[in-house]
C-alpha cells in the first residue's frame, strides 16, 4: 500500500485527509473521543511537514442533506484542544465558503469541513455521482491521505473515488490498524473466538458465512441475537429483528453444524417494558421472551447473567478473541451488565484480544476499562470484521 512518503514533499501543498471522526454524541457533547485521538498522528505529521491540511469525515447516517444533530462542529473544537492548535470549522463540505477556507490556508493550518454525508454524492449508489462529488472535493487539493479506517469497507466518494482523482496514500492509522489486524487472519492462533453484537445487524450478519470458515466459536449477543432466536422458532416480542434474514440465519446455523463451528447463543435475556434507562425489566429464558411480564411489548436489551458468564468462560479458553458490537444497550446502566462481563473476560484472558468498532470502543472506556487492558482497540467495527473475513476492502484496494 502506498504510504505518505510516496506523495513526496508536502510543504505548501494542500492535502485532504479522510478521517473517521464518527464519534458518539449525547446532546451535542462527545461521549468518547477515541476516534479523534486515533487520527492525530497523521494530522500532526502532515502539519509538521508544512502541509495545508483539509480534514473530511462523516458523522452518523444523515441522508444526503444537512441535519444539525450530525454536524462535525463539536469535533473541530475537541480536535483543537487535543492538538493545541486552531482547527477552523467550515459549516459546508463543498461550495464558496469551503473554497475560501481552503485557498486561505497557510502552511501547517488545519480546516475541518462539514459532514460529508450532508451531500447526496458521498453515498450515492451511482458511480458517476460519487465521482462528480469527489472531483468537487478535490478542486483545490494536491494530494489525498486516506486515514478513516472505520470506513475503508465503504464504497463512498471520499473513500474510493477521491483516491482515484488525486495522488493518494494510506495514513498512519490505516497502516497501524492493518498491521495489528493481520494477526486475526490466516495467522490467528486457535482456539479463535469472535464475539458479535451491536445494532448494525444487517451489515454484520453478512460477514458470518465467511467467519464460519475461519473461527472456532461465534458468540452472539446484542441486537443480532434476536434474529437467531427467531430463526430457531422462538418468540422475541418487540426486540430488534431482521425478518428478511431468518432463512439466511437458518443457513448459518446449519453451515456451522456441518463445519463443527460452535455458535453460542444466549440462554437468558434481560427484557424491558420500553427502550428507556428507567424501564421496568426482568431476566427471562431466551426461549420465552414473549412470556415476560411485558408480553409482546417486551424488548430484549441485554444478554442475561448466565449467558454472560458462559461467554466469559469461552473467551477465557480462547487464544484469539475479536469482539465487535456491545452485548446490550450499555449506554443505560441497567443493560450494561453483559457488555461489562464480556469486556472483563477479554481483559482476564491470556489470549490476544481485539475490540473493534466505534461504539464497542466507547463502551469499554465508558465502563472504566483502559485501552491497555486489550491487545488492540480498533477504530473500525464493520471494517475490521470485513477485513478478517478475508474480503478485499474497496478503500484499501484503491491505495494499492
Ligand atoms: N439488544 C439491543 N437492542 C438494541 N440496540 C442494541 C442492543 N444491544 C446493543 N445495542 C446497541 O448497539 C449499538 C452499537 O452497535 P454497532 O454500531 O453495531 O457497534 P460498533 O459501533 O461497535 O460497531 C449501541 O449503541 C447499543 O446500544
Ligand atoms: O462507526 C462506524 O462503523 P462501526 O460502527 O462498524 O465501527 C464507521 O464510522 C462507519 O460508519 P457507517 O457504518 O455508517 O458507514
Amino acid at each position: 500500500m502506498r504510504t505518505i512518503e510516496s506523495l513526496g514533499s508536502l510543504r505548501s501543498r494542500t492535502v485532504i485527509v479522510r478521517c473517521d471522526l464518527n464519534v458518539p454524541l449525547a446532546d451535542g457533547v462527545i461521549t468518547d473521543d477515541g476516534r479523534i485521538r486515533a487520527s492525530l498522528t497523521t494530522i500532526r505529521e502532515l502539519r509538521d511537514a508544512g502541509a495545508r491540511v483539509v480534514l473530511i469525515s462523516h458523522l452518523g447516517r444523515p441522508k444526503g442533506e444537512p441535519e444539525a444533530r450530525f454536524s462535525l462542529r463539536p469535533v473541530a473544537a475537541r480536535m483543537a484542544e487535543l492538538l493545541e492548535v486552531p482547527v477552523n470549522f467550515v459549516a459546508q463540505t463543498v461550495g464558496a465558503d469551503a473554497d475560501a477556507a481552503i485557498t486561505g490556508l497557510a502552511d501547517g493550518d488545519i480546516v475541518l469541513l462539514e459532514n460529508l454525508r450532508f451531500n447526496a454524492g458521498e453515498t450515492s449508489k451511482d458511480e458517476a455521482e460519487r465521482l462528480a462529488f469527489a472531483k468537487q472535493l478535490a478542486t483545490h487539493a494536491d494530494a489525498f491521505v486516506s486515514d478513516g479506517f472505520g470506513v475503508v469497507h465503504r464504497r463512498q466518494a471520499s473513500v474510493t473515488e477521491l483516491a482515484a482523482v488525486l495522488p493518494s496514500a494510506a495514513g498512519r492509522l490505516v497502516a497501524a490498524e492493518l498491521e495489528v489486524l493481520e494477526r486475526l487472519t490466516a495467522r490467528a492462533e486457535r482456539p479463535y473466538t469472535v464475539v458479535l453484537g451491536g445494532s448494525k445487524v444487517s451489515d454484520k450478519l453478512g460477514v458470518i458465512s465467511h467467519l464460519l470458515e475461519r473461527v472456532d466459536t461465534l458468540l452472539i449477543g446484542g441486537g443480532m441475537l434476536f434474529t437467531f432466536l427467531a430463526a430457531q422458532g422462538h418468540s422475541v416480542a418487540s426486540s430488534l429483528l431482521e425478518k428478511d434474514q431468518l432463512d439466511t440465519v437458518r443457513g448459518y446455523l446449519a453451515e456451522a453444524e456441518r463445519r463443527g463451528v460452535r455458535i453460542v447463543l444466549p440462554t437468558d435475556v434481560i427484557v424491558a417494558a420500553a427502550f428507556a434507562a428507567d424501564a421496568a425489566h426482568e431476566t427471562v429464558s431466551a426461549h420465552a421472551i414473549g412470556e415476560s411480564s411485558f408480553g409482546e411489548a417486551g424488548i430484549g436489551l441485554d444478554i442475561g447473567p448466565d449467558s454472560a458468564a458462559e461467554f466469559a468462560r469461552v473467551i477465557n479458553e480462547s487464544a484469539t478473541v475479536f469482539w465487535n458490537g456491545p452485548m446490550g444497550v450499555f449506554e443505560m446502566e441497567a443493560f450494561a451488565g453483559g457488555t461489562r462481563t464480556v469486556a472483563q473476560a477479554l481483559t482476564d484472558t491470556d489470549g490476544f484480544t481485539v475490540v473493534g468498532g466505534g461504539d464497542s470502543a466507547a463502551a469499554v472506556r465508558a465502563l472504566g476499562f483502559a485501552d491497555t487492558d486489550f491487545g488492540h482497540i480498533s477504530t473500525g467495527g464493520g471494517a475490521s470484521l470485513e477485513f478478517l473475513e478475508g474480503k478485499q476492502l474497496p478503500g484499501l484496494e484503491v491505495l494499492a
